[in-house]
């Protein structure tokens, strides 16, 4: 189901301005009666990649539905067929092998952690993203969550305005914020090599620590070169579409820290094998959101947890975007971090009423297995 959720503020990205997230929640239900849910989410239509929300929930529907309808209902098995019948559309077989994970470990009596690996910590470390448009409103917005205890790391959105514009925002920022706090940029692929060279000089010299994604996907020679000079850390977000390309990453040297992705990686599994490639490789790990709801979060979160090394964090903080509550009981955010539910599955309640009256209308699949 397609699900239409106001942020509480506007939300401004190099390549979209969100005023409300869709949703696309998937709800499987097993034929031994054990419910799974799921999420495929993404940002600002198609402006980030190349699933819509509504792309999403019509694959879903006409192609991964009756593949998967009668079969086993094992995530690893699933996920494998997935993988073995359906080119791309990693957001929406992300969503449905989510679903299937949060239905074994209820299954199982187990939390989906357990179900992936080891788990190593029972919260992970939260950041806030800036993104307001707005300097001042976010240097408020900033010492509201500090004082709360809620994030006390920010990622900026940058590379909507000028150069000297974006780095006199970020040193703003950084100046009112102060040297204990950390301020991250993130480029969402809007520069060119010259402009990226450029811009890393002038951030390193402001204070920031990190910089994602400047240059676009395919450019992994540049964003070597970058790398390379060792001004600030570079963390690859959109160029990171699973093993593969974590590969040609690691094999050039093209990033200091990997953004992992559930939905960009087409699911928990492989997300997880990126996160051991880097790991192995020496590349650092935070763990990255599509600005997913409470569903789409606490799988992602449920991972994480596993993760040995999770240098960087996480910016699993898109439930606290959004205006309406999905959850009957809401996560827990507090200390800087959100803990992760030790409860069977994905340890959470969807609340269906609510999520009913913010819904498209659309119906329902059940999908069974022999
Ligand atoms: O990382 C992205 O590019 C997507 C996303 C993550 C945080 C946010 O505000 O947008
Ligand atoms: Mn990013």
């Amino acid at each position: 189901m397609l699900v239409d959720v106001p942020t509480i503020r506007p939300h401004k990205l190099a390549m979209a301005v969100m005023h409300c997230q869709v949703l696309c929640l998937v709800k499987i239900t097993c034929s031994d009666g054990v419910v799974g849910w799921g999420e495929g989410t993404t940002i600002g239509g198609l402006a980030y990649g190349p699933e819509s929300p509504e792309s999403i929930k019509v694959n879903i529907d006409s192609y991964l539905a009756p593949l998967l309808i009668g079969q086993s209902a094992d995530p690893f098995a699933a996920s494998a067929r997935m993988a073995a019948h359906i080119a791309g559309n990693n957001f929406a077989r992300c969503a449905v092998e989510t679903a299937l994970f949060d239905a074994q470990g209820k299954r199982q009596g187990v939390p989906v952690s357990d179900l992936l690996g080891t788990r190593v910590r029972d919260a992970v470390p939260v950041l806030w993203v800036l993104a307001s448009g707005d300097t001042a409103a976010d240097i408020a917005e900033a010492e509201d969550m500090i004082a709360r205890r809620r994030h006390n790391v920010f990622k900026l959105k940058i590379g909507r305005r000028e150069l000297a514009e974006d780095v006199a925002h970020v040193a703003r920022i950084k100046r009112a914020l102060g040297d204990a706090i950390s301020i991250r940029v993130d480029v969402n692929m809007a520069w060119d090599r010259h402009t990226a060279m450029r811009g890393i000089a002038m951030l390193a010299d402001v204070g920031c620590d990190l910089v994602e994604q400047p240059l676009v996907n395919h450019d992994v020679a540049g964003m070597a070169e970058l790398k390379a000079q060792g001004k600030i850390a570079i963390m690859a977000d959109e160029s990171l579409t699973g093993p593969v390309s974590a590969q040609a990453f690691i094999d050039a040297d093209a990033a200091d820290v990997f953004a992992v992705k559930i939905e960009q990686s087409a699911g928990l599994i492989a997300a997880g094998r990126v996160g051991a490639m880097a790991d192995a490789a020496g590349t650092a790990l935070y763990g990255g959101t599509m600005l997913e709801s409470a569903i789409g979060s606490i799988a992602a979160a449920q991972l994480f947890c596993t993760f040995p090394n999770l240098q960087w964090g996480t910016e699993l903080f898109a439930p606290l975007l959004l205006t309406q509550e999905i959850l009957t009981t809401p996560l827990t955010y507090r200390d800087f971090a959100l803990e992760v539910p030790q409860a069977p599955g994905l340890g959470i309640t969807p609340d269906e009423v609510a999520i009913a009256r913010l819904a498209r209308g659309a119906p329902t699949r059940t999908i069974t297995h022999g």
